[in-house]
Formats: structure tokens, C-alpha cells, sequence
């Protein structure tokens, strides 16, 4: 059959430039005629919130930021836009300044500017996050994605080594899920197969010059690619896996999906031959798994779970939560036997290359 899909391109617009923030934000400000600004951003991000916004009508700085936004984090944040009257939402920071805007916006509808200054990818997507009771919900909702997103490397330079490439790897996996995600399209794979170049590229730049300009370009550049892609096909089964660690254990999101990569990528390759040829070709290396292992071990990538909070007695709740998630159509079945084998390889980072292959 030939090319036959459907495919949801998100209105947004996006404005990219090393130093240009300032004058990208002031100009978008004007163009939303807004009179009452939150600007959302965390305490380490204070000097550079007040120098962005120095000439603009901001009426609330607000910094109470919360990884995986709980809903006490999220009310609070509601009442305080509620309270100065807000009429439009300016957040700078990772993926949970970003998400506190989000819960925001999806009560009220007010507009968000995003400013990211990690390859979280947050900004790029109609995707909430909330957590109740240590559980993660998640959900798609027109009025979270932001209007504008504002990307200045110059702002990402402060991301040290470490988490730039967990962070990096968080892009890399929406790139790489995208290729099985629920709603896989061609249009999500060639986003994919550039994001993966890019990050490919802008990850190794940034660990041998961190305060190098370019690798921090190509990251960003792939992070926002990573994330169309990973908005429009949907989650497969890595985010599904991260969601629940994520959630329930409150583990590091990005250290999380950098360790869950390289497993979830070996159980499903060898039955996705299309997305393994392509990650490849992308990487440019003889199969997916060796592109995004050497990969790895050039950056010295996070490597075991068991570094994050989680612990061998957690993998039976684990398998249990997960297993429900997982998308109906995912190139290997899931059971519970083999999802137990992948939790325990990532919890104590034994290579990848070594789960069982599918039994016949
Ligand atoms: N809804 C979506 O589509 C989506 C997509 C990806 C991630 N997320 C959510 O985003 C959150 C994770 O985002 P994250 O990984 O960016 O983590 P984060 O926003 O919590 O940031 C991680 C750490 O990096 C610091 N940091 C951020 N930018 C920095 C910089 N430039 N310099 C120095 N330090 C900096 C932060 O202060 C924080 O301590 C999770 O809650 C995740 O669920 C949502
Ligand atoms: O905002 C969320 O928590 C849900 C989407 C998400 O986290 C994507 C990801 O896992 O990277």
C-alpha cells in the first residue's frame, strides 16, 4: 500500500536566536497586547527573569517550582495568576517551569510564552502533567501549548555537563519513541531522524566545550524537533515506563529517561526493523542500539536506576503500574516477565544488548 496517515501539525510559532531573548519577549509581549505578566521562573533563574523582563508589564514574579508538578504546587500557582489578574503566562527555566505554566494555562486559558533552558521539550507539546497522591496524570489539551517558544542557547549555558546530557537524552528519547509512539507517522519520523542527528551532534559539542555556543544551537534545535515528533506520534512504551518511575518514585525526569533508553530501545528494535534502520542511518552507525551506546559512553551518560531512587523491591509495583499503560500497539508484546527483565537490567545498568531476545 502506499503512504497512507493522518497527521495534527500545533499552531505555534517559534523564535530561535543565541542573545535574543530580550528582544524576542518584548516583541511577543507587545504582539499579545498583554498588561499583566506572571513570570514564572525558579529562584536560580531570578537575575535573568528580572534582566528579560526589566520593561515589561510583569505584576508577578513566581518562583514555588515543583518537579512533576503536584497539584498543591499547581493550585497555588492558579490562585496567585487568579489573585494578580494575569493576562498572559512568560515561563523560563526545564520542563517543570514550563509544566507549572501548563497546569495554569489549563485552568484558566491564558497564553504561555515559553523560554526552556533544557531539551525537556515541554514547550513544544499539548501535554499536562499533574501529580496527585504520587501518581502522575497526564493529558492533551489544546490551551497548554504555548503560543510562542523562545529558544537563546545563550540562556542554556548555565546547564552543567551532567544534566544537559540527561536532559539531551530526554530529547533523544522522545525522538526514538516517536518511531513506535501510538500515532507513528512519516512526517514524526523524518522530525525524528533530524532531531536525532542533531542531539547526536549538539551533545558530544557541549561536553567538550560547555561554554561553546554551537552544541548548545543543535541541542535546542533537536530538543524542539524531539518534541514535535514525540507530541504529535503520541507516547510509546519508554515514556510510559518514565511516567510511572517519574511519578510514583519521584525520580529525576531526565536522568530517568536517559537510563530507560538504551533497554527500551533493544526490546523494541529487533521487531521495528523501519525505526532501527532509521535511528541508525541517523546515527550513522551499524545498528540503533550501537549509535545510541556509543553515544552514551562519549558523554558518559546516567547508567542505573538504582542511582535515582528506585530500588529491586519497587519492580513488581512498577511492573504492575506500567503494564495497564502500555500502548495498545507496541512493536514487541509486553508482559509482565519481560518488563521485569528490562526494570532490572536499568536498575543496575547491565547492557542492553543482553535482554532475552522474544521467545518464539
Ligand atoms: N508535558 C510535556 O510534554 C513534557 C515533556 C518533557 C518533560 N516534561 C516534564 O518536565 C519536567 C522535567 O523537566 P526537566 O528535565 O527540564 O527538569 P527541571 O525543569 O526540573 O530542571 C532540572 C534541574 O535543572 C535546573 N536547570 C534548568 N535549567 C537550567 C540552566 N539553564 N542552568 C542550570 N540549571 C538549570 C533546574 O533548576 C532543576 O534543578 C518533568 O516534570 C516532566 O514530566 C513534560
Ligand atoms: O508533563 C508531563 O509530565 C507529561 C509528559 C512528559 O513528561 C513527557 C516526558 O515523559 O518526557
Amino acid at each position: 500500500m502506499g503512504l497512507l496517515f493522518s497527521h495534527d501539525t500545533l499552531p505555534q510559532r517559534v523564535l530561535f536566536g543565541t542573545g535574543k531573548a530580550a528582544e524576542h519577549l518584548a516583541a511577543e509581549v507587545a504582539a499579545f497586547g498583554a498588561t499583566r505578566v506572571m513570570m514564572i521562573a525558579g529562584r536560580r533563574d531570578a537575575n535573568t527573569a528580572a534582566g528579560l523582563s526589566a520593561r515589561l508589564p510583569v505584576v508577578l514574579h513566581y518562583s514555588d517550582i515543583v518537579q512533576h508538578v503536584p497539584i498543591e504546587s499547581a493550585a497555588r500557582a492558579r490562585a496567585a495568576a487568579r489573585e494578580h489578574r494575569v493576562d498572559l503566562l512568560v515561563c523560563l527555566g526545564g520542563g517543570s517551569a514550563v509544566g507549572l505554566a501548563k497546569a495554569v494555562a489549563l485552568d484558566t486559558g491564558l497564553p504561555v510564552i515559553a523560554i526552556p533552558t533544557t531539551y525537556a521539550g515541554s514547550e513544544a507539546t499539548n501535554v499536562w502533567g499533574l501529580t496527585e497522591d504520587g501518581r502522575k496524570k497526564t493529558g492533551v489539551d489544546a490551551r497548554v501549548l504555548p503560543a510562542t517558544v523562545i529558544y537563546d542557547a545563550q540562556l542554556s549555558l548555565s546547564l552543567p555537563s551532567g544534566l544537559s546530557v540527561a536532559s539531551g537524552l530526554n530529547a533523544m528519547a522522545h525522538c526514538i519513541d516517536s518511531l513506535w509512539g501510538p500515532r507513528a507517522d512519516p512526517i514524526n519520523a523524518a522530525l525524528a531522524a533530524e532531531g536525532i542527528r542533531a542531539l547526536a551532534t549538539g551533545l558530544p559539542a557541549i561536553t567538550d566545550d560547555p561554554a561553546g555556543i554551537e552544541g548548545r544551537e543543535q541541542a535546542l534545535y533537536g530538543a524542539y524537533l524531539s518534541a514535535v515528533a514525540f507530541a504529535s506520534a503520541g507516547s510509546g512504551l519508554h515514556h510510559k515506563i518514565c511516567h510511572v518511575l517519574g511519578g510514583t518514585w519521584n525520580m529525576p525526569h531526565a536522568q530517568t529517561h536517559a537510563t530507560v533508553l538504551p533497554y527500551v530501545l533493544a526490546f523494541n528494535a529487533p521487531h521495528a526493523p523501519e525505526a532501527e534502520s532509521r535511528i541508525a542511518a541517523a546515527f550513522g552507525s551499524p545498528t540503533a542500539l550501537e549509535g545510541l551506546n556509543a553515544l552514551r559512553k562519549r558523554l558518559d551518560a546516567p547508567r542505573a536506576l538504582k542511582n535515582y531512587g528506585f530500588d529491586a523491591a519497587d519492580i513488581p509495583e512498577a511492573v504492575s503500574l506500567i503494564l495497564p499503560q502500555v500502548p495498545a500497539i507496541n512493536p514487541r508484546t509486553v508482559t509482565g516477565e519481560n518488563l521485569t527483565e528490562l526494570l532490572t537490567a536499568a536498575l543496575h545498568g547491565t547492557d542492553a544488548a543482553g535482554l532475552s531476545p522474544v521467545k518464539a
